[in-house]
């Protein structure tokens, strides 16, 4: 079967500020709805690249396709409506309403008052700001995330099916960041988009990332999913990059289906009544959590008993216990980092 065309597709993407090369030779191609997270240190030429896609920055040499056209090719309205932009900054006008500024882009490219109107209720209501109550307000008078949120809804209002996003959570504290972070990979709205995102949150990139782009020095280090980065490092740079969150990193990228072969022996009790099911496709965070949440009615907790829901070939459910399930853990990384 031929290819289908690349969402985006980027060839050898170059670029210089007088003598230093700040992004060089960059390609990769996207699937539509596919979300790629450009990971690297700062300064390592993230913005610069994802900048480089909607011509905010001009490369020196290599080209950008958006759906098979070169975006040189294309009048600034269609880049507009192809392309939308979140940045961290959100960059809101501040003396816009919710709804004017999320408005924004469909005027420019000339939708009818209706039409735009009809838009924006629809997306603030996707996006949790229930328009009665935020379309009439200004910028200053929501918190961060009901900001980054307005920034978002504007990217999306001309329903672009590239979305680019520089660092969106990167003016958010820790708690509000993974808050919105999960509405985000929930949203709808989303799901259909293809996607390139930028940080150097390596947490957010795992969470976030069909596939990693890690980035140093303006060169590539490493293209591939979450699993290849963390277990088929291409080099020491990307050994040496995730080494300090790997285990977390680990907890979060396995899944249950993955252990399961080394679950299978190591425990059998299936006496007690306060089984939980779990799919095979949870992570080991997601069953740690599980096992480690207070339950009154239970013994102590590395006594309750999980199974893993029979999903696979009518299998039977395998129990586990939190010791049964580290060392199956502990098995499937030793299996999954030998060369
Ligand atoms: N307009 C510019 N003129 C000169 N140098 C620039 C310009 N924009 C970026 N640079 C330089 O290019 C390099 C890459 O910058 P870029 O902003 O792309 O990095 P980044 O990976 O996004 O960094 P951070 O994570 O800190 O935001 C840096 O050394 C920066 O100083």
């Amino acid at each position: 079967m031929p290819d289908a065309i690349p969402a985006l597709a980027v060839h050898n993407l170059t670029k210089h500020y007088g003598p230093h090369a700040v992004v060089q030779d960059v390609s990769f191609a996207l699937a539509p709805g596919e979300t790629l997270v450009l990971l690297g240190p700062s300064g390592c030429g993230k913005t610069t690249l994802l900048r480089m896609l909607n011509r905010l920055v001009e490369p020196d040499s290599g080209t950008v396709h958006l759906t098979g056209h070169d975006v040189r090719q294309l009048p600034p309205e269609q880049l507009r409506r192809g392309i939308g932009y979140v940045i961290q900054q959100v960059g809101l006008l501040p003396h816009y309403t919710v709804a004017e500024n999320v408005g924004v882009v469909p005027g420019l490219l000339g939708h009818a008052p209706a039409a735009i109107a009809q838009r924006t209720h629809e997306l603030l209501t996707r996006l949790h700001l229930p328009p009665e109550r935020y379309a009439t307000q200004y910028p200053h008078q929501l918190s961060g995330g009901q900001q980054q949120r307005v920034g978002l809804a504007r990217a999306l209002a001309a329903d672009p099916p590239l979305v680019l996003l520089d660092e969106p959570f990167g003016a958010l504290d820790q708690i509000t960041r993974a808050g919105i972070r999960r509405e985000f990979r929930e949203l709808e709205e989303l799901r259909r988009k293809t996607m390139v995102l930028v940080t150097h949150d390596v947490q957010e990139a795992f969470e976030l990332a069909d596939r990693i782009l890690l980035l140093d020095a303006g060169r590539v280090q490493q293209l591939g999913t979450p699993r290849e980065l963390l277990f088929q490092p291409a080099n020491d740079f990307v050994r040496r990059f995730f080494e300090a969150e790997k285990l977390s990193l680990q907890f979060r990228t396995l899944q249950l289906q993955d252990v399961l072969p080394d679950l299978a022996s190591e425990y059998t009790n299936t006496s007690s009544s306060n089984h939980k099911t779990l799919p095979l496709t949870a992570t080991i965070q997601e069953a740690l959590e599980a096992l480690s949440t207070p339950d009154p009615t239970s013994g102590p907790a590395t006594e309750r008993v999980l199974l893993t829901k029979p999903e696979v070939d009518q299998a039977p459910a395998v129990p586990f216990n939190l010791a049964s399930l580290m060392s199956a853990f502990g098995q499937a990384i030793q299996r999954l980092q030998r060369p």
